[in-house]
């Protein structure tokens, strides 16, 4: 079989993936990305030399078309677009085809009912910085992918960041910190930018102050064996400014808000499966 890999639905996440494999010395001729309209079409090969973007409203058997002859087929659409897709590119599957679902809330049941018997199915929770190649990416075997099959997928996804093998049953909780943690990062960026202009900066430089700050913390976190208690206590001067911060924090009950709001996404998953049903 040939090395293709096909990205059905094309947005933002499975574009950062691609992107983190592309940056990884994946041959851009060996992938094809399909999407809804022309225009994201062309704005991704444009983006992305060299590889084949088909649009559904061009060429409506795009995602047939892209999933023949693949050897891994990433289904990247809304989770309630994915059991239609997969019965879709069914037919033009190689039975050999892994099919990777990076959706959020379909289980690898609910996929595997969907395809042909017989044909491996990985379950994927992803997360945006994947683009960057520094993202962090779960896989899930299903019950007709073998140890092989799995490897195969986990060698391609290590250009996207690190990757960790879970139980499907760990899914939901997993992507409550890192599927939506990145936004989670985001939001402290936001809310710091605006806590600065509230202490009286200029929007713009706030807005400087706030995302430097955040990356680079991350790139220290990003460091072998970093802990963030010890890098936090490494700011913090006893009695000075940054403990009163920290302190305030904990008395309005920050570490509660995340873990309320961690719960949420979670459980937002399982409301989505039982939804698909
Ligand atoms: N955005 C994120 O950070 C993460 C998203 N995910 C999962 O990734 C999936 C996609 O999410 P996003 O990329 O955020 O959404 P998105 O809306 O940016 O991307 C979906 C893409 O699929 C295209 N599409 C829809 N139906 C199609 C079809 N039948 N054929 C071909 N293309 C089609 C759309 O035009 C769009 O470009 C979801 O299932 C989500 O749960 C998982 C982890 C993180
Ligand atoms: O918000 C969502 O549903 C997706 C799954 C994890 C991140 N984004």
């Amino acid at each position: 079989m040939s090395n293709r890999i096909a990205f059905l639905g094309c947005g933002s996440m499975n574009e950062a993936i691609l992107a983190g494999l592309l940056g990884g010395g994946t041959d851009p001729a060996d992938v094809v990305a399909t999407v809804r309209r022309a225009e994201r079409a062309a704005e991704l090969a444009l983006r992305h030399h060299g590889i084949t973007a088909i649009a559904g409203e061009e060429e409506p058997d795009n995602n047939k078309q892209a999933a023949k002859g693949s050897a891994v087929v990433i289904l990247g659409v809304k989770p309630v677009g994915i059991v239609d897709l997969a019965r879709e590119i069914s037919g033009s599957l190689s039975p050999k085809a892994i099919v990777v679902s990076v959706a959020a809330a379909v289980s690898l049941a609910q996929l595997e009912a969907a395809l042909p018997p017989g044909q491996p199915v990985i379950r994927s929770m992803p997360n945006t910085p994947a683009k960057l190649g520094r993202g962090v990416v779960s896989v899930s075997p299903g019950t007709n992918c073998t140890p092989e099959q799995l490897q195969t997928v986990k060698d391609i996804l290590r250009a996207t960041g690190t990757v960790v093998e879970v139980r499907e049953d760990q899914v939901d909780a997993l992507s409550a910190i890192s599927g939506s943690g990145p936004a989670y990062a985001f939001y402290l960026a936001e809310a710091m930018a605006a806590a600065g202009v509230e202490l009286g900066l200029d929007p713009e430089l706030s807005l400087l102050l706030a995302r430097e700050t955040v990356a680079g913390a991350g790139f220290m976190l990003a460091e072998p064996g970093a802990d963030p208690s010890a890098l936090r206590k490494g700011v913090s001067s006893p009695n000075g400014t940054t403990e009163r911060a920290i302190a305030t924090f904990d008395d309005r009950g920050i570490p509660a808000i995340i873990a309320a709001g961690a719960r949420a996404a979670a459980d937002r998953s399982a409301e989505i499966t039982r939804q698909l049903g």
